[in-house]
């Protein structure tokens, strides 16, 4: 069987995750939620940038019972760690000088994924300003990226690249009231051999096809999909 990060390489089509935090996540809603998010949707993210203990695992298995989507971890911290999903998106906050989410969290991690199955994909991780403070800003205190610095965040992405990272993830944080901007995800797909993620922000089809048509190879969707459920109860 192929990996799953194999899987993304060679994919001939656009990717779409979609993102559930664990803490606003109940067991009883996972059919409900299931049947709500698009059917294009080949990815499931979890993770937040604070989860109670245990949360991650219970809404891991909880999912796993209900769909056959590859489940992958997008931890914001180590302690989020389940040997119940498929794979983990081993994240480095490239954009931010902060030593812990650079490679603290990481080495946390490691004792832990060495002993799992889950199958580690090396991504770097970049936070780039979309205009309000983010839970990832927040959490890792770091500064986001400005949008206007284009070749900044360039040369961080293919930074990442040298420095051996699988995956580049453009990240605008979770409800952010911009997303990155398309010439930014051209910049830097132009640049990267890499496959690019890109989330943050995106609540509709025309922002998501713009993210695709620019250059990302995947689009996270999050807070959209938080909210439908929440109406829809
Ligand atoms: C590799 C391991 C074990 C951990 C990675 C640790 C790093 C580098 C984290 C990056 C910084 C961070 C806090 C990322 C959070 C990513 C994430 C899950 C965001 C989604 O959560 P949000 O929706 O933004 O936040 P809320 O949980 O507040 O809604
Ligand atoms: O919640 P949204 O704004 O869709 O963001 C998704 C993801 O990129 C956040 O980490
Ligand atoms: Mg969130």
């Amino acid at each position: 069987m192929i990996s799953f990060y194999e899987s993304i390489v060679t994919s001939e089509k656009k990717l779409l995750a979609i993102l559930i935090d664990p803490d606003k996540f109940y067991e009883e809603n996972v059919s409900h939620f299931l049947s709500r998010i698009p059917v294009q949707t080949t990815h499931i993210f979890v993770g937040g940038s604070t989860v109670a203990n245990n949360k991650t695992e219970v809404t891991v298995k909880a999912l796993k019972k209900e769909t056959n989507l590859p489940v992958f971890l997008f931890p914001g911290n180590y302690e989020q760690i389940t040997n119940t999903a498929d794979a983990i998106l081993f994240l480095s906050l490239l954009s931010g000088r902060n030593p812990e989410y650079l490679i603290g969290q990481q080495v946390k991690a490691v004792r832990m994924l060495k002993e799992s199955t889950l199958e580690v994909i090396p991504t770097g991780y970049i936070l780039i300003d979309g205009d309000n403070e983010s839970a990832v800003a927040r959490v890792s205190q770091t500064q986001p990226m400005p949008q206007d610095n284009i070749e900044a965040i360039v040369n961080t992405a293919l930074a990442g690249e040298y420095l051996g990272a699988k995956l580049i993830y453009l990240e605008a944080g979770s409800g952010a009231k911009i997303p990155v901007n398309t010439s930014i995800i051209e910049a830097v797909k132009k640049e990267i051999t890499l496959p690019l993620i890109v989330g943050g922000g995106i609540r509709t089809n025309e922002r998501k096809e713009a993210a695709y048509i620019a250059g990302a190879d995947m689009v996270v969707m999050g807070t959209v999909f938080e909210e439908e459920l929440l109406e829809s109860k």
